[in-house]
């Protein structure tokens, strides 16, 4: 139990158990962070493979301690898999069973450590292991108000003929109620949301976790703000009948004594004139499918005739991502154009003087790191939520550029070098009007009061809660 103190001060102790995916994990440890930094102890639960990719991300070691959990083997995944990084995309419910079975593990360290407030997102079951413990419980969304507003709402239940798929049609309507008619999703694109209603034996469906998760928890927390999705939000709450609290876009501060820019990737940079470089990622899971997709991602970026770098996964059915390059791409582009397959310090290369253009997934994540950068955004959304992301800062926002795919969901080499350009072009109209759009945002966001703001009226809400 925290320690509350007779001037009001309290220091509350927190577990937080995230989705497996390094998305979750990292926004979740940055809330961690901003919490530890007002003085309260946070235990946070996660596999062991992630430890050392999300440790170095703990600014507060003697507040935040990790505890690994043990991530069972299930039937159909590949070996040794604990996150969604080791798991293809439409196994993603395996990953949730796997989870699912860590329940007695959590439910041990829960009476152990008898915490005031347990953060979660996909394990439904938090809320039943909490409440003896007396702890207070909070479903974290780590993804956009929208994309939550769109599927995962009472009103957006589906009735579902067993073994039947949806029509592209039924999948792309909004609930009723619904509050944009920008930030929805064209037919086809919701083809990439039939995953959300269909059930799997033994968990249901996504959308029944979801909604569960949220009906069960004392109180719903989403990692945005009112400036930019207030009637999503609004609309959640009215869905929900439960409290809805926003913590902003919860982004590490630059720290003095921060880590520096890996020397390869600084010294590459460094090669390259002032906002140059364009910078493409697609987050922490293998998101582009098709090689040739892949390929012709790739072919884009080397027709700009800008330098670039790419971190990237590689596409299904290669394991490395060299394997899946055009041919005679690497001797083309050698000297201007790497293409990574690893892990990169994203934020710190977004803020390098070199990097001029972020070409990205729009995973949540990226986008508020792309929106407290001051890089030109063209955006190439994989999946349902991403595109939802894309529409809110394309449409709505009017601060990136979105390429440009045909019919069958397909964008070509030239739609993504049209793109870039007209987003990196001296006096190009449609660069001018994002980067004006994105420096209002810049500022609003960064403002110093501004998340600071947030963070502190989410903690007087959860004071009151544990309270309550
Ligand atoms: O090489 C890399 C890749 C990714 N990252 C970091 O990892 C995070 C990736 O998160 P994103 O949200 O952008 O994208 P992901 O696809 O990994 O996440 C997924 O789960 C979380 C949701 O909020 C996202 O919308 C969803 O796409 C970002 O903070 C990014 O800076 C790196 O630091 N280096
Ligand atoms: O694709 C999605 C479309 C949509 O309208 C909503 C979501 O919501 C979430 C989500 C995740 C976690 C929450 O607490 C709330 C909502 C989505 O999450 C992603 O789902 C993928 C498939 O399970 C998973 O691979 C990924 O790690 C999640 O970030 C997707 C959509």
């Amino acid at each position: 139990m925290g320690v509350f103190g007779s001037d009001g001060s309290s220091s509350m102790s927190i577990v937080m158990y995230p989705w497996l995916a390094f998305g979750h994990m990292t926004a979740f440890l940055h809330l961690s962070n901003k919490l530890a930094e007002k003085g309260h102890e946070i235990v946070f639960l996660l596999p062991k493979k992630a430890l050392d990719q999300v440790k170095p991300l703990n600014l507060y070691p003697n507040l935040i301690t990790f505890h690994t959990i043990s991530i069972p083997h299930v039937k159909g995944l590949p070996p040794g898999a604990e996150t969604n990084s080791d798991v293809p995309f439409f196994l993603t419910h395996l990953l949730a069973v796997a989870m699912n079975q860590t329940r007695p593990e959590v439910e041990t360290i829960l009476r152990t450590n008898k915490p005031d407030l347990v953060f979660y997102d996909s394990a439904d079951w938090i809320p039943e292991i909490a409440r003896p413990v007396g702890a207070k419980t909070v479903c974290y969304n780590t993804v956009s108000a929208a994309s939550i507003a769109l599927t995962l709402v009472p009103a957006a239940e589906r009735e579902i003929i067993d073994g039947k798929e949806m029509s592209a049609e039924e999948l792309a309507k909004p609930p009723l109620g619904y509050p944009s008619s920008k930030v929805v999703l064209l037919a086809r694109e919701a083809k990439t949301l039939s995953f959300v209603w269909r059930r799997h034996e033994g968990i249901g469906s996504f959308f029944d976790g979801k909604v569960t998760a949220m009906r069960n928890c004392d109180a719903i927390a989403i990692r945005t703000c009112r400036e930019t999705e207030g009637k999503f939000c609004d609309y959640i709450e009215s869905q929900y009948n439960r409290p809805v609290y926003l913590t902003g876009p919860v982004l590490p501060v630059d720290e003095p004594n921060k880590t520096s820019l890996e020397p390869r990737w600084a010294d590459w940079l460094a090669k390259f004139k002032p906002g140059s470089v364009v910078f493409c990622a697609f987050g922490s899971q293998p998101v582009v499918e098709k090689i040739d997709q892949f390929q012709e991602l790739c072919l884009g970026l080397e027709a700009t005739g800008l330098p670039f770098l790419v971190a990237i996964k590689p596409p299904s059915g290669v394991s490395t991502v060299e394997e899946a390059l055009p041919e005679g791409f690497q001797e083309r582009v050698r000297g201007r154009g790497v293409v990574y397959g690893g892990w990169v310090q994203q934020p710190m290369i977004l803020d390098h003087p070199s990097v001029g253009c972020f070409v990205s997934h729009c995973g949540f994540g990226s986008m508020w790191e792309s929106l407290m950068s001051d890089c030109q955004m063209v955006l190439v959304p994989q999946h349902g939520e991403q595109i939802l992301n894309a529409r809110l800062m394309a449409e709505e926002m009017e601060v990136a550029v979105e390429v440009e795919r045909e019919e069958n969901g397909w964008f070509s080499r030239r739609s993504l070098e049209d793109a870039v350009k007209s987003v990196m072009g001296e006096g190009s109209e449609v660069g001018e009007k994002v980067r004006k759009n994105h420096d209002k945002w810049r500022c609003v966001l960064s403002d110093s009061g501004f998340a600071d703001g947030y963070i502190s009226k989410f903690e007087q809400n959860l004071t009151e809660l544990v309270k309550s």
